[in-house]
């Protein structure tokens, strides 16, 4: 059995970075940018009020002065005149400021009477002018690789970028296999249960940017497996869930094998996730998770997200974990590095991690209720509460 960390370099090297494809801005918001884009022009690109009330010299300013007005400029027009001394322009939030003028007088600290305008006693000091390319300059950059967040997008429309190349989402084919399964909805007979991983995979593969297509539930019979296997020819990544454990009907590495799979590795020591496999299928990126539903969560989130960052031009490795205190004594671990399901809480000082009461690989309840996976590497000793353990945040 090889490492959890050696098994995600394999699945990190069935990866490679997808190609660029335009969007419009408006639909690029959570892609990942492939490109870094420029800036075509300089924000704002004059020197812009700041405030409502009159442009003015500042030299001109004190308490109880006097000026007289020469005209007014709202945001979107420019007045092209020059501010003498004695002048004011009134002017709006976001108009350009005039010649001449290096300071706006709010309209509270004035008192207007025709084409006179009286400042108060008490003015505020501050000049109240953006100067012409504060925010950015032309040719400043937002750089690639970047998922872009709503701030990017805005920064992006401010840039004037109507579109986006950013990097194609991954195409996943998810495969559940075995004879016990129905589709959500459907009518289970009394022996069978209704599958589960496909539907938390895809999401977990859509949050990080991928497109999941859900294929027919393949059968514990050669010619089954072997025909959805068919089905998912083409894609970037084929994810198999179950029969990938030592019993009779546990079929899908034979499968795979006899179309053509070049297996990467198959076990790791890992605990849920042990039966894990990974390897190329025809130009696909191929996982075997295992079957139990929190195993193949918990392998989704380790192996299938940092494929999705790879496979999106995105650093990509070991998902960055921090550090709790734990609430509980927890008992020694066995040869296998342990994700267990945990609740994070706030300690005095440091976060608390308190694991939840049942581990068994099954349990979507107790996968649900827990927000972390407390990380126990292999053979590590009993320990109290009070100890720090590492974790990684769901
Ligand atoms: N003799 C041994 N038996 C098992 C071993 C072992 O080393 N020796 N490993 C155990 C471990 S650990 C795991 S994990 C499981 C993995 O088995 P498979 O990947 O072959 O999965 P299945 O047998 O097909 O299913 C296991 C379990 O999960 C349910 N399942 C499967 N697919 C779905 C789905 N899409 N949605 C919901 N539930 C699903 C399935 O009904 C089974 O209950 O093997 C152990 N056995
Ligand atoms: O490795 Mo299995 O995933 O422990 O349940």
């Amino acid at each position: 059995m090889i490492s959890v960390a050696e098994a995600l370099a394999h699945c990190l090297a069935l990866t490679r970075p997808l190609e660029v494809e335009e969007v419009p801005l408006s639909e690029a918001a959570g892609r990942v940018l492939a490109r870094s884009v420029l800036a075509r022009r300089d924000q704002p690109p004059f020197a812009a009020s700041a405030m409502d009330g009159y442009a003015v010299r500042g030299a001109d300013v004190a308490p109880g002065a006097r000026l007289t007005v020469v005209g007014e400029v709202p945001a979107g027009h420019m007045w092209s005149g020059r501010i003498g001394a004695g002048e004011a322009l009134r002017i709006f939030t976001g108009a350009p400021v005039p010649e001449g003028a290096d300071r706006i007088v709010i309209q509270e600290d004035v008192q207007r009477e025709g084409d006179q305008i009286m400042l108060g006693d008490k003015l505020d000091a501050g000049l109240h002018i953006r100067a012409a390319g504060v925010d950015f300059r032309k040719g400043h950059g937002i750089e690639a690789p970047r998922r872009l967040s709503p701030a990017d997008i805005a920064l992006a429309a401010s840039m004037n970028h109507p579109r986006m190349p950013v990097t194609r989402r991954p195409d996943v084919a998810l495969i559940a296999t075995g004879d016990e399964l129905v589709q959500p909805g459907e009518t289970p007979r009394p022996d069978q249960i209704i599958a589960s991983n496909t539907y938390g995979l895809k999401a977990v593969i859509e949050a990080e940017g991928g497109q999941a297509r859900l294929l027919p539930i393949a059968r514990d019979t050669h010619e089954s497996l072997e025909q959805v296997l068919g089905l998912a020819a083409g894609a970037d990544l084929i994810v198999t869930i179950g029969g990938a454990s030592v019993g009779d009907h546990d079929l899908v590495g034979q499968v795979a094998q006899a179309m053509g799979l070049e297996r990467s590795f198959y076990k790791i020591a890992m605990r849920p996730g042990k039966p894990l496999m990974a390897g190329r299928l025809a130009g696909s990126a191929l996982v075997g998770l295992p079957g139990n539903p929190v195993s193949s969560m918990v392998c989704g989130h380790l192996f299938i997200v940092p494929m999705m960052r790879a496979f999106l031009g995105l650093p990509a490795g070991e998902r960055r974990r921090s550090r709790a205190r734990l609430t509980v004594d927890v008992p020694a671990n066995g040869p296998r590095e342990h994700y267990m399901r945990a609740c994070l809480s706030h300690g005095a000082d440091l976060p608390e991690v308190t694991p939840v009461d049942m581990q068994d690989s099954s349990l979507l309840t107790r996968l649900s209720e827990a927000d972390t996976l407390l990380v126990l590497p292999p053979h590590q000793p009993p320990l109290k509460a009070g100890a720090m353990v590492e974790i990684l945040p769901l």
